[in-house]
């Protein structure tokens, strides 16, 4: 009997979280107790014997900064994902439904950049790539923790629209110019990504580049521009960000150097 899959007796669901394009997310309960978060997959969205294989990858990744993976019920359809439940919901949400509280306190701002950082470092150490980190993607759970999911998903949807960069609903906004162009997912990808989740915490939630349309993104970043500067976001917090967007992605750092960067802040 595999570890990864879980016996959907053995789940008692209760209230719908949320729905997304690759299904609806209910909250639930596993051997009764065990408070879970569970994903019942759309059919057709994502290829699921892939994605089947992965899981079993993705439960052997733990870190208290990425949204654990307990199983999945792969014996009927939909096919469930089961991971571990965190009460504040997505990180956008949340910076957007805290912003009064959050401006301005740095400290509160900077912790949750270092604890992404501390999740995609240990991705890096895996040689994982996530491919599509964002604050959509990021959870918050009980004590202000934060957490990265959805890692490695992107790479089993088959939605072209999702996974083309031409697409219309590729994450322009989060995507590197090596993406942009030849689609080449690295860390150093990630790493641009993680600069623009910095832009979202420090704005608490705005959307990056507003409300200019994909093209108009991709020819900016093309041209080395990069998003300014938040309102009131310290100099050197917007200079982390800066390097993540270097536009040559050996000269970004790794998450490990930047979270050495991050840490040094938390001192000043
Ligand atoms: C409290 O509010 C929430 C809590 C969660 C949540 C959404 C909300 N609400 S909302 C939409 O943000 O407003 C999604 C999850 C989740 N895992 C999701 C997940 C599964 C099950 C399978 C594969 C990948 C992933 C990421 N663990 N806890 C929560």
């Amino acid at each position: 009997h595999d570890k990864w899959e879980i016996d959907p007796s053995e789940l008692t669901l209760l209230e719908e979280l949320g729905s997304g394009q690759f299904g609806v997310v209910r909250r639930g309960k596993w051997r009764a107790k065990m408070e879970v978060a569970i994903k019942m997959m759309k059919e057709g969205t994502m290829s699921e014997d892939d994605f089947i294989d992965e899981a079993k990858v993705m439960t052997k990744l733990q870190h208290q900064n990425l949204v654990q993976l307990y199983g999945v019920c792969t014996k009927h359809r939909p096919i469930f994902i089961v991971t571990e439940y965190l009460k504040h919901g997505s990180l956008l949400m949340y910076l957007r439904k805290h912003e009064t509280t959050l401006t301005g306190n740095y400290g509160m701002l900077l912790d949750t950049c270092i604890q992404v950082c501390k999740g995609m470092a240990y991705l890096e150490r895996h040689n994982y790539i996530h491919r599509d980190l964002a604050a959509r993607n990021c959870l918050v759970g009980v004590e202000n923790v934060v957490k990265v999911a959805d890692f490695g998903l992107a790479r089993y949807v088959l939605d072209d629209e999702y996974t083309s960069s031409g697409g219309a609903k590729f994450p322009i906004k989060w995507a590197p110019p090596e993406v942009l162009h030849y689609t080449r997912f690295s860390s150093k990808s990630d790493v641009w990504a993680y600069g623009v989740l910095m832009w979202e915490v420090f704005t608490c939630g705005k959307m990056p580049y507003g409300r200019l349309k994909n093209a108009e993104v991709v020819e900016r970043v093309q041209r080395g521009i990069v998003l300014e500067r938040p309102p009131r976001c310290p100099e050197k917090i917007y200079a982390v960000m800066q390097m993540c967007w270097a536009h040559n992605a050996d000269d970004r750092p790794s998450f490990r150097g930047l979270k050495d960067e991050l840490k040094l802040l938390e001192l000043d």
